[in-house]
């Protein structure tokens, strides 16, 4: 394979690649490098760990020391730890550029992302809901000059999920200049290709890796059958079992739910396991301090939603653990792209319920791959049952004192905030609905009320007269 050299890519940022640890080249970056440099849009599409981020960092700050100026490239995705990941990619291989950055994402200080914005940075990386609320609210900086657009996670960015982009993706794209290079990444592009394609119409190149196997050899995938009720027996043995085995194991256990995920962290502290939580309910401080704790594996076990399924790439990480199983493919495929990456060897456990097998069918077509059964001995899973149900319980009494839900309707309002609505407001205007739609109700029940009784006298009208009547007839006969 050519040298980063051959791809076209300057002197200076080839060496700053190599001290970075990277000396050649990998495919995706082989195939998107050069397009980009001719000043094409391009669409790139390979497995996770394969060095996505580079193919289009490195580009980038190529044409950007040839023209330098601020803003000259947005980077959108969907999380906002990815984002300083990303930056950091950005800082360490641009630092011959004297480059400057700005991270716009939610859950931290407008003001002083303002700031930072009005200063002109080079780059910007940003997840989609808060650079909108900066454009809707403020006009201190313009990306009308924008030469480059990123979309990292690009299928994530458009597909309508839980956390649905599309109305800041749109105030975005109304905002960055019509003549530019976009480009698109991710391990998962498939789906949403043909939105993709619209998004990038400047003579698009578009590279997959011809690869029958959706994820990466080094990848040992396997499946634990478990009934439902014990499953948090099995991860304590999994989790022991490993520890035991590999002290400097990092591992990811993915959940279904941010409850679910509070209570495992819980409960895995109180068997003196070195866990931390990584959810959406937590405070932003205390997601990045959980990851920060994490990386520099000072707690070796991260306890987490989906909101880490993608894109983080920690080498340590040699085990994932999918407490649930993924309803989607593709979010399977992102989660267990936690480990075995860059060519390092890992291990996915995938859980599995009896309600649960046409999932795995699902996946298993999806990555035309079988997944392998894991083998566990039972009676040490046994031993720990009891203690394990009973742990688990009082750490559900626990997080039902500390008012989690409550402090999920406090996210929501602080969401609202974000979303430049007033959140008493709105509380008042539902109320007013609410009340609104209860008198609505009471009047068609009154109407319904008053026909019904209208009804009944007429009926008991009718048969009054109908006695009378006969009555008259056998007064008459009588007589
Ligand atoms: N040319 C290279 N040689 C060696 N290592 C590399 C090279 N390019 C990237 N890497 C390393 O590979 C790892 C994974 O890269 P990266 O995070 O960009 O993967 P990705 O393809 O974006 O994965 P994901 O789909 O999970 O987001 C990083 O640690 C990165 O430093």
């Amino acid at each position: 394979m050519a040298a980063f050299r051959e791809l076209g890519l300057a002197p200076w940022l080839v060496e700053q690649a190599r001290q970075l640890g990277l000396s050649r080249p990998t495919p995706v970056q082989a195939a998107c490098i050069p397009p980009v440099l001719q000043g094409r849009d391009c669409l790139g599409c390979a497995k996770t760990g394969s060095g996505k981020t580079a193919a289009f960092v490195l580009p980038v700050l190529q044409a950007l020391s040839e023209d330098p100026y601020g803003i000259f490239c947005l980077v959108l995705t969907p999380t906002r730890e990815l984002a300083y990941q990303i930056a950091e990619q950005f800082r360490v291989l641009g630092k011959p550029l004297g480059l400057k950055d700005c991270v716009v994402v939610g859950g931290l200080d407008m003001v002083a992302q303002a700031l930072e914005l009005a200063r002109k940075p080079h780059v910007v990386i940003a997840t989609p809901g808060r650079l909108a609320d900066h454009l809707r609210s403020s006009n201190t900086f313009s990306l009308k000059k924008l030469k480059f657009l990123v979309l990292d996670e690009a299928d994530r960015l458009l597909e309508q999920e839980c956390t649905d982009f599309t109305e800041d993706l749109e105030v975005i794209l109304g905002a960055v200049p019509a003549r530019r290079q976009t480009l698109l990444f991710s391990a998962t592009l498939t789906d949403t290709l043909n939105e993709l394609k619209s998004l990038a119409m400047n003579k698009p190149f578009f590279w997959e890796a011809l690869s029958e196997v959706r994820t990466v050899d080094e990848l040992d995938q396997r499946y634990l059958l478990v009934p439902e009720t014990v499953k948090d027996a099995y991860l304590v043995h999994l989790i022991q079992t490993f520890q035991d085995e590999h002290e400097d194991w990092s591992i990811i256990v993915f959940t279904k739910t941010c409850k679910d995920c509070q209570v495992l962290n819980m409960m895995l502290r109180k068997f003196n396991f070195p866990s931390v939580a990584l959810h959406s309910m937590m405070k932003q401080r205390q997601r990045f301090a959980a990851l920060a704790k994490f990386k520099s594996s000072i707690f070796r076990i991260l306890i987490a939603t989906d909101v880490a399924a993608r894109g983080l790439d920690i080498p340590a990480v040699q085990v994932v653990i999918n407490h649930n199983t993924p309803g989607l493919p593709k979010i399977y495929i992102h989660r267990v792209g936690r480990t075995a990456r860059a060519g390092r060897h890992g291990i996915a456990i995938t859980m599995v319920t009896q309600y649960d097998i046409h999932l795995v069918h699902a996946i298993e077509d999806e990555i035309k791959l079988k997944l392998q059964e894991f083998s566990v001995e039972e009676r040490f899973v046994l031993d720990i049952l009891t203690q394990v149900y009973i742990t688990r319980r009082d750490c559900e009494i626990k997080l039902e004192g500390m008012d989690f839900d409550e402090k999920k309707e406090i996210n929501k309002r602080k969401q609202m905030i974000l979303e430049g609505k007033d959140p008493d407001l709105e509380a008042k205007r539902k109320a007013e609905l609410a009340k609104i739609k209860k008198k609505n109700k009471q009047f068609r029940e009154k109407i319904q009320q008053t026909l019904e009784e209208k009804k009944q006298l007429q009926l008991k009208k009718k048969l009054q007269k109908r006695t009378e009547r006969q009555n008259r007839l056998c007064a008459k006969e009588e007589k």
